[in-house]
């Protein structure tokens, strides 16, 4: 894998902006890793940038794409988003979100199975960048690829963003049902009928339905749902044993997307008539309106129902 020194900016010094910056300086690429709370001004910074990488946490993203837009940007500027949630007042992705405020320059997703503190120890992992724009997705696979971390292209950016985002509303659950000690099978049928959520909600908003079964999806599911390095399992984990939403957000280190993502998922499942009831009832227990107790009794006692929800009736049997 060889290719020209690229100028990366990494706008975000949090657990996942750190470790990608070191997967770019791996491979002797010019690396700038901002922080609004560093002494380097985001003008600075961005002179010369090939690739502008986001790992800011959601809240924070519109404020720092704003500054940057008020900067001056090369035209073949790339902009990476690495950031999984949704933007409460627009129920926009982080890529619309770039893509909006910079409508001329690529945007391209990364996004897969990366629990940070295993990237940063140099385990193995994989991820995916998608982009509508395939040069921009190589550019950016080329950057980060290594022996230690297997990147590959997709085309289909908002089916890898979504499932990367949503996946944090099932890993709270899966967290409560461990918790809870439900068992192996408890687990994988919450986190088959997880991804059944995440499908639906991805197919109507313009996904493809493959993606969901890839890296970004499924992977990141199953990476998700069954670590406690993930700070969301960690939080369904701990309210399981009966601590408090904000008692949990006080110690948790780092963001838990899945809090606000499980809101805004709310809102796009209620104006679309999509039936989510897995993170329904993960919004319910945020909300301090059930228990995780009321919260599973819910799940296990709704109507009985066909497995899928479109198979043609002449080949259900
Ligand atoms: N950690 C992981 O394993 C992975 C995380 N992600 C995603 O990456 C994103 C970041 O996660 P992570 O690094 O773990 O989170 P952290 O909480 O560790 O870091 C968040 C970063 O965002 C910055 N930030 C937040 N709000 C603003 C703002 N208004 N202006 C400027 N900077 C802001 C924080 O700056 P400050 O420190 O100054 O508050 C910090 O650098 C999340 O969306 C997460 O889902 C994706 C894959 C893996
Ligand atoms: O997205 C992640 C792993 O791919 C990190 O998960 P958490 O944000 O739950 O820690």
């Amino acid at each position: 894998m060889s290719q020209s020194v690229k100028s990366v900016v990494i706008l975000g010094a949090g657990a996942w902006g750190t470790a990608l910056a070191k997967l770019a300086a791996i491979n002797g690429n010019q690396v700038h890793l901002w922080s609004r709370q560093g002494s380097q001004s985001l003008v600075s910074v961005l002179e010369n940038a090939h690739i502008v990488l986001s790992a800011i946490s959601m809240q924070g993203v519109r404020d720092v794409a704003s500054v940057v837009q008020s900067s001056p940007v090369s035209p073949e500027t790339i902009f990476v988003t690495a950031t999984k949630g949704l933007e409460p007042k627009t129920t926009y992705t982080p890529s619309q979100i770039w893509q909006e405020i910079f409508p001329n320059h690529p945007v391209v997703v990364l996004s897969g199975p990366n629990l940070s503190q295993e990237i940063v120890r140099e385990l193995p992992a994989a991820t995916v960048v998608a982009s509508k724009n395939i040069n921009a997705a190589q550019s950016v696979q080329l950057v980060f690829s290594s022996s230690r971390f297997r990147v590959y292209t997709n085309p289909d950016p908002v089916g890898v963003e979504l499932g990367g985002t949503l996946k944090n509303v099932i890993a709270i659950a899966a967290g409560v049902c461990d918790g809870l000690n439900l068992g192996t099978n408890a687990k994988a049928a919450l986190v088959t009928r997880g991804l059944t959520e995440i499908v639906r909600i991805g197919k109507n908003l313009g996904a493809k339905t493959e993606t969901f079964y890839g890296l970004s999806g499924l992977g990141d599911l199953l990476a998700t749902c069954n670590s406690p390095l993930s700070r969301n399992y960690q939080l369904g984990y701990q309210l399981a044993h009966g601590k408090t939403l904000k008692e949990i957000l006080a110690s948790l280190p780092g963001t838990a997307e899945g809090v606000n993502t499980c809101r805004v998922l709310m809102e796009i499942a209620q104006q679309r008539s999509i039936a989510i009831p897995i993170s329904e009832q993960v919004y319910q227990l945020l909300e301090g309106e059930v228990t995780p107790q009321q919260a599973l009794d819910q799940l296990m006692l709704r109507d009985i129902k066909p497995e899928f929800d479109d198979f043609p009736k002449e080949q259900m049997w």
